[in-house]
């Protein structure tokens, strides 16, 4: 067995991609999809940005080099391009700034706009909890009857009736790691009149996601998991072009004003999706993405996924002669194409195993209440890194048991 992983490694096309991430000694990172691990050349980014961009040239530096699109005013729009490319989408499609929370509150709003004559949210019951207290919360506001409606993510399609303005899923479940068919929920969704908003937390970086392919109408995501931004780095946010000129900012700041150093009296958002900035962009923190997405530059998104894929595959394989001795249960689908870049189990006492593994240097995620999560990265985890957390949970549950 060892051996044929070896051969996989061997002929793995994004096997030198490892060395360009920062990874402890010892330890088999399997925490990508809470936060990415740091890619090397993001320190000596900071530095510059820090000693040169703001120490230095100060207040200059948000125009200097504007001729070139190098100065800090079009930096969300240099990283929003990045994002584009990974998610399917077109650069004046996609902006970059704020929380992935926050975005989701704007394109919702603007979801709900563009729909106005109807007054449900329909979303998956297991969502995640932001994504829930979202709508629930912009619901209330608007004061207008709107209902959070949750279902099961598999009854989605069967619950797409006309009193259904938007349908808020995440197209990778969180906890079973669970992938939606994007592209047949939305043309569903269409067919009924109804708007979609992806939570594209699980996907982005993760394999290629085709917004456009699939017709969605807004997206966002986190820019620190697989986009390995950093903790708490700028999120983005989608929206289709043929809602761009209709499609209202519900936080209009003046960084998302067609030219805001001309500080109109009135509002005037910018044609693309910059509109969707609201105020200053967070400089330090976007250059940090900024660099961390150059990692992707020479990958190939096919190679990311059937590695994805070959890495989850192999863990299923080598975990289930542990189902049999052991209380584990899969969580998560079989089939490829329900599959995203994760795979967890079911375990009575997972919290307590996980905090053992963690211990071992082999570090995934307990979900409430019994998930043991692992996420894998394609680009900085090999197949033998797959057979070193396995022997680590069969060591953690012959100990327990
Ligand atoms: C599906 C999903 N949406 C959103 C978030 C996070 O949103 P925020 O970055 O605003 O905390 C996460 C993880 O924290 C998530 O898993
Ligand atoms: N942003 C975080 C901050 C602290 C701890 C975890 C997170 C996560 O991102 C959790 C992740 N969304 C999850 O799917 O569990």
């Amino acid at each position: 067995m060892i051996e044929h992983l070896l051969t996989l490694d061997a002929r793995d096309p994004l096997a030198h991609k490892r060395a360009e991430f920062t990874l402890p000694e010892g330890v088999v990172y399997l925490d990508g999809n809470s936060l990415g691990a740091m890619p090397r050349a993001v320190p000596d980014r900071l530095a510059r940005v820090l000693h040169g961009e703001w120490g230095e040239a100060l207040i200059r530096s948000w125009t200097a080099g504007a001729d070139r699109g190098e100065d800090w005013m079009a930096l969300p729009d240099r990283v929003a391009a990045k994002v584009a490319r990974l998610i399917g989408a077109q650069a004046h499609e996609v902006a970059v700034g704020d929380s992935t929370s926050v975005n989701l509150f704007k394109v919702l709003a603007a979801a709900l706009h563009l729909n106005p004559d109807r007054r449900v949210i329909l979303t998956d019951a297991e969502n995640f909890p932001t994504d829930l207290y979202v709508a629930q919360g912009l619901g209330e506001l608007l004061g207008r009857g709107h209902e959070l409606r949750r279902v099961p993510a598999r009854e989605i399609a069967a619950q797409l009736t006309p009193d259904v303005a938007a349908v808020l899923l995440t197209e990778v479940d969180y906890r079973t790691g669970e992938r939606l068919d994007m592209a047949a929920v939305t043309a569903a969704a269409h067919a009924q009149g109804v708007l979609t908003v992806w939570d594209l937390a699980h996907s982005a970086g993760a394999f290629p996601v085709d917004l456009r392919g699939a017709g969605a109408d807004f997206a966002v995501g986190c820019g620190y998991k697989y986009l390995n931004g950093g903790p708490g780095a700028p999120a983005f946010v989608f929206v289709a072009e043929r809602h761009l000129p209709h499609a209202p900012t519900a936080l209009s700041g003046w960084m998302g004003h067609a030219d805001p150093f001309e500080m109109e009296r009135s509002y005037r958002p910018a044609e693309n999706a910059r509109r969707f900035v609201v105020g200053t962009p967070q400089v330090l923190s976007l250059s940090a993405l900024d660099t961390a997405l150059d990692v992707f530059e020479d990958v190939n998104l096919g190679d990311l996924r059937a590695k994805s894929l070959s890495l989850t595959d192999t863990f299923i394989e080598l975990m289930a002669p542990l189902g049999e001795r052991f209380p584990l249960t899969l969580a998560t689908p079989l089939d490829h194409a329900r599959r995203g870049s994760q795979v967890s189990y079911r375990h009575p006492d997972a919290a307590r195993v996980m905090a053992r593994l963690t211990g071992r240097g082999i570090i995934g995620d307990f979900r409430t209440p019994d998930i043991l999560r692992f996420g894998f990265t394609p680009l900085y985890h090999s197949h033998l890194d797959v057979a070193r957390a396995v022997l680590g949970v069969q060591a953690v549950l012959e100990e327990q048991a």
